[in-house]
């Protein structure tokens, strides 16, 4: 008899292990899409739209969508607060586009009032792009994944104005614009590599995952 594991590992029990528990911020924006490449990638995905739902997650994505949206309702959910907590207690995050927003320390051209969660040392401008241009597509050059180029869909997307002493850029447009950065367990783009079929971002970021959830 074969049984249909999805994991091939096992624990110390001799039980398949299962994947890391990565929570989706699903207030709103394409969290379906994220949870989508981490569940085929073998995480445990779980949505999260609460306070209580942060808790037993190993890593967390926030989507990309509207970050004036998302930060009025993560403040509504008093979700913001624990955010806070759990990105400065070291939990890993992967923000795209409006998720990068949120992760950012300064945002230039927010909304009145629009706060963001923070975490990353860098300032971002939402809408970096402008409304002539609200969409493209290119490839970069990303080596910390690899030869092949990433192919990058950017929708309405910030840019990474500038990277302060504790990030990291790791991808940037020909003209030097930078559009994805890390920080420790913290990573963003201004693109979205979950609608595109591009999987090495959310790798990269389980493997950030895995490594604080068994350390
Ligand atoms: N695709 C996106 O996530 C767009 C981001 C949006 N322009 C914002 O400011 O939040």
């Amino acid at each position: 008899m074969t049984t249909n594991l999805r994991s091939e590992s096992l624990d110390a029990g001799g039980r398949p292990s299962a994947g890391p528990r990565v929570g989706v911020l699903a207030l709103q924006g394409d969290f379906r899409e994220h949870a989508k490449v981490l569940a085929l990638l073998g995480a445990e995905v779980s949505l999260v739209r609460r306070p209580a739902e942060l808790a037993g997650i190993d890593g967390l994505v926030i989507p990309g969508g509207e970050s004036s949206v998302m930060d009025k309702l993560a403040r509504m959910f008093g979700l913001a607060e624990p955010l806070r907590a759990a990105i400065a207690g070291g939990l890993p995050v992967y923000g795209t586009c409006a998720g990068l927003i949120m992760l950012a320390d300064t945002v230039l051209d927010a909304i009145a009032g629009q706060e963001s969660l923070g975490g990353l040392d860098v300032v971002v401008r939402r809408n970096a792009f402008g409304s002539q241009n609200q969409s493209f597509e290119t490839d970069l050059a990303i080596p910390a994944l690899g030869d092949e180029p990433v192919h990058a869909v950017f929708i309405r997307g910030p840019v990474v104005e500038s990277v302060g002493a504790s990030a990291t850029a790791l991808a940037s447009l020909e003209d030097g614009r930078v559009v994805a950065v890390e920080q420790g367990n913290l990573l963003g783009t201004s693109f979205h590599p979950e609608i595109t079929g591009e999987h090495r971002f959310h790798e990269y970021f389980l493997g950030k995952v895995r490594s604080r959830a068994n350390p």
